[in-house]
């Protein structure tokens, strides 16, 4: 059984803060929304360290990212010049053509595949518009990695991790031949704000910080999207709803990012996906920074702690006992929302380590969803009927579905 669902049993059994020994690590598993808030809000301070990942180390030659990074000046200097530079809202915006462009293309290769009348393997084709979308805002318009199949090397990457040998890794990543002015800019920038006595950035510091901003982006919001259009599937009424939303708000033409605020069923359907299919079911790891005692419960100096955000989404304290049933109208009048401050609700994590690329992947997945249901009915392969697919996951480093999700594309425009 996948840990996130072994963790959800244990905790029915014994309690919403559970201590547990992973090897010698003491390890804290938070498994409800009041319990999730002391962690991640009250005491956010505390736990907002991560544990050193053995691995990591050899992948990054000594360097570190952002993602798996202990709380202190390096991470914040990071996560600002990050913020600044890449997930502010006009950076965001700026990028907004680039993705309509990337979307038109893929619009375009499906409505051959209907004329053709052609199975298409869903999970494939949007997990690679996603990493066109998102190396193209991330890399900039560095055309050297059209050379190379980058997901599969990621994929390749994160599986065998433990085999991972860096030596072969810096050599491609060399040419992605990030420009030297930007290098040398964000160098610059990077280097002003850090603490003198501390950690110096160089190249290999800003190859850690771009591979983790890929690797904590490709994979989550491709994984989201094959979940809702595999839950819309087997839902023919919600898509039949949620195609009738975008008839009446956007009509006969393309969906445009600035239609996104106007589909309240689309957000409805995205928060109802990330409530049943999360894709980090269980955070990224924190670490705790000092002694502390919560709820009764001593939990010593780095302890790891694992917040269990599938079995929140399960909680039949908060979301009554339909809780398996995919279903967009519970959000309907419900002020619950994606912020991270309803942790109910807390895909994206909450507090100092919340996700910095939220409203990025929100949008990416709110307009990919909106494009594919608007331009196309999806009919499953040989007669499957939509309670026949297969809905089971895989657990790597996002949740994804464990087998591709194919169907056919009719076009209805
Ligand atoms: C559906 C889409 C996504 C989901 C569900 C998701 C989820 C998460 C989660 C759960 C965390 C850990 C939060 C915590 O510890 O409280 C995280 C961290 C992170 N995410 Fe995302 N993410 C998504 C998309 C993205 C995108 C598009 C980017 C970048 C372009 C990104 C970049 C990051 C980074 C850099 C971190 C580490 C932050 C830190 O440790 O300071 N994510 N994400």
């Amino acid at each position: 059984m996948l840990p996130h669902r072994s963790l959800y049993h244990l905790a029915k059994k014994h309690g919403p803060i559970m201590s547990i020994r992973l090897g010698s690590v003491p390890t804290v598993v938070v498994s409800s929304p009041p319990v999730a808030e002391m962690f991640l809000k009250t005491h956010d301070a505390v736990f907002a360290s991560r544990p050193k990942v053995q691995v990591l180390q050899s992948i990054y030659n000594g360097k570190k990212g952002i993602a798996f990074t202990e709380l202190g000046p390096y991470w914040r200097s990071v996560r600002k010049f990050c913020n600044q530079q890449l997930f502010n809202a006009s950076k965001i915006e700026s990028f907004a053509p680039t993705r309509k462009e990337v979307l038109a293309h893929f619009i375009e290769s499906l409505k051959e595949a209907a004329v053709a009348k052609e199975v298409v393997n869903i999970s494939k084709k949007v997990g690679d518009l996603n990493e066109k979308m998102t190396l193209k805002m991330i890399l900039g318009p560095v055309k050297k990695y059209e050379e190379f199949n980058l997901k599969e090397l990621i994929d390749e990457l994160t599986n065998l991790a433990g085999a991972f040998n860096l030596a072969d890794f810096v050599p491609f990543l060399g040419a992605f031949d990030l420009q030297d002015d930007f290098v040398g800019m964000m160098l610059t920038e990077l280097n002003k704000q850090m603490n003198p006595d501390g950690d110096i950035m160089d190249r290999n510091s800003i190859k850690a910080i771009t591979i983790d901003m890929i690797v904590a982006s490709l994979d989550t919001s491709a994984a989201t999207l094959e979940w809702a259009l595999s839950e819309l599937i087997r839902h023919p009424s919600v898509m039949l709803k949620f195609q009738q939303e975008l008839e009446s708000v956007i009509g006969k033409r393309m969906v445009e990012e600035n239609d996104l605020p106007k589909l309240e069923y689309l957000d409805m359907v995205v928060r109802e996906t990330l409530r049943l299919h999360p894709v980090a079911p269980l955070l990224v790891p924190r670490e705790s920074m000092e002694d502390i005692v919560i709820d009764g419960c001593y939990i010593p100096k780095k302890s790891r702690v694992l917040v269990n955000v599938w079995a929140i989404g399960r909680d039949p304290n908060v979301w009554s006992n339909n809780v398996e049933e995919f279903s967009p109208e519970r959000f309907i009048n419900s002020n619950i929302e994606l912020h991270g401050h309803d942790f109910e609700l807390i895909p994206f994590g909450s507090g100092r380590r919340v996700c910095p690329g939220k409203k990025l992947g929100l949008i990416t997945i709110k307009l990919i969803l909106a494009q594919l249901v608007h331009c196309f009915d999806w009919e499953l392969p040989s007669g499957m009927s939509p309670n026949e697919l297969d809905m089971t996951e895989n657990f790597g480093t996002s949740l994804p579905r464990k087998t591709n999700l194919c169907a056919k594309p009719i076009y209805r425009m």
